[in-house]
């Protein structure tokens, strides 16, 4: 579904462009309104299911912000347009509660406009945990964090904030006080830094005015930003924002590197790096961890008869069928129609049973708008070799095997 935008502005020109560039984002759809009663009647007409609202400051009739009081009342963020920068005005707009201020005095201001929108729709899907003993503090950075749409989780000191990490793995930020019973913040940051299970959490340390050695002592210890209190609204929704963007953007370099653009499954060098480390973890714990080298046949023939597009949806809807039957198990694209899985093993027999049943799926299933049906052919190598590499050498020999031997099958031994 589609969220609703508010946009209030007098200026036909000003309308316009808002209109457009929010008509531009799949995710957003504008409602207009010329004026404050306009905007009284959006309101009551499309019952408050507002996702947000851009409204100018300065209505014709109402000329002195009353727009602002009315969207905030229904708790609809709100990002305020205006004419003129005035600092005071600026204060109590944010003292308000508005998302962010924005002057009209260039092009790019409608662009930020949009980049806060985009940012407001992202955020509703990401958790902050906020670690601070003092209730008024934790309360008003949670209500800063609400603003900007976070899920905001609490802890009054450090051990429970450790506590939480652990168990809740969607929460992508840490906001920490230094001054915490059981666990000062510096202590939580290193411990967490220690532990690579929180090496993409973004945390940003909180430290009291007058001591600039806590700042520094943050940033050694791993935190990605500080902030030094009291802090002004915009300093912190700009630091919690540029941080959580930083961690986006690595994120896409990392799937960039690590997955597979056509089937999302990772892709070779993943499995040579990620798959050898989980290979060596199993060597030293004494656990069995097959390999599978899948492949369809005679998929050049696909190919040939639809064509390429075609051979590329096939592609991808095996995929997704493979993590479908396979979902806790690493899956990689080896190369062209060629596909590898890491399986731990309980029993030989379990895992045989698996892999016949999803050969017998595949021939029962069929494949893109052409209703393609196919078959494919497996090795596996459950013996523990010395390297992954290794493994698959063995797992490719027993697949080559199982071509020549009329396909459709698995080889195993
Ligand atoms: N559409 C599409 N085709 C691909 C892609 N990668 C590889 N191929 C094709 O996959 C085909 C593989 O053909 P072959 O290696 O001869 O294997 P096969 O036809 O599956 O025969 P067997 O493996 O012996 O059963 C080739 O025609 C490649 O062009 C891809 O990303 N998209």
């Amino acid at each position: 579904m589609k969220n609703k935008i508010l946009l209030v502005e007098d200026s036909p020109v000003v309308l316009k462009v808002l209109r457009y560039l929010v008509s531009q984002n799949d995710l957003f759809i504008p409602v207009l309104a010329k004026c404050y009663a306009e905007a009284l009647e959006c309101l009551k007409e499309h019952s408050d299911d507002f996702f947000a609202a851009v409204v100018d400051l300065n209505l014709p009739d109402a000329e002195n912000g009353e727009i602002v009081d009315l969207v905030l009342d229904r708790q609809i963020p709100c990002i305020v347009l205006t004419g003129n920068f005035d600092d005071d005005l600026r204060l109590r707009l944010l003292n308000k509660g508005v998302v962010d201020y924005i002057t009209k005095d260039s092009r790019y201001s409608f662009n930020h406009v949009m980049k806060v929108l985009d940012r407001l729709e992202k955020n509703k899907r990401i958790k902050v945990l906020v670690a601070e003993d003092s209730s008024t503090s934790r309360l008003f950075i949670k209500i800063l964090l609400q603003q900007y749409q976070f899920q905001v989780v609490e802890a009054e000191d450090g051990q429970e904030a450790l506590a939480i990490l652990e168990q809740d793995s969607a929460i992508r930020m840490l906001i920490t006080d230094y001054n915490m019973p059981l666990i000062n913040g510096y202590d939580l940051v290193r411990m967490l830094r220690h532990n690579e299970r929180f090496k993409d959490l973004v945390i940003i340390g909180l430290s009291a005015e007058g001591d600039s050695s806590l700042s520094a002592k943050f940033i050694k210890s791993g935190a990605n930003d500080f902030l030094k209190k009291p802090f002004y609204h915009e300093e912190f929704h700009c630091r919690v924002n540029h941080n959580i963007e930083a961690q986006e953007m690595l994120q896409t370099i990392r799937d960039l590197a690590n997955i597979d653009p056509l089937t999302k499954l990772y892709n070779r060098r993943f499995l040579f790096t990620e798959g050898e480390s989980l290979y060596q973890k199993s060597i030293s714990s004494d656990r069995t961890l097959a390999v599978v080298m899948l492949d369809i046949d005679f998929f050049k023939r696909v190919n040939d008869t639809h064509g390429h597009l075609i051979g590329d949806a096939l592609l991808t809807d095996f995929s997704m069928h493979l993590k479908k039957s396979f979902p806790e198990e690493m899956i990689s694209r080896f190369g062209g129609e060629e596909f590898c899985i890491l399986i731990s093993v309980e029993s030989m027999s379990l895992i045989v049973e698996r892999l016949e049943r999803f050969l017998s799926d595949i021939k029962e299933m069929t494949f893109t708008e052409s209703e393609i049906c196919i078959t494919c052919s497996g090795g596996l190598c459950c013996e523990m070799q010395s390297t992954l590499s290794q493994a698959i050498e063995v797992a490719d020999e027993r697949l080559y095997i199982a071509k020549n031997t009329g396909r459709d099958r698995f080889v195993y031994e």
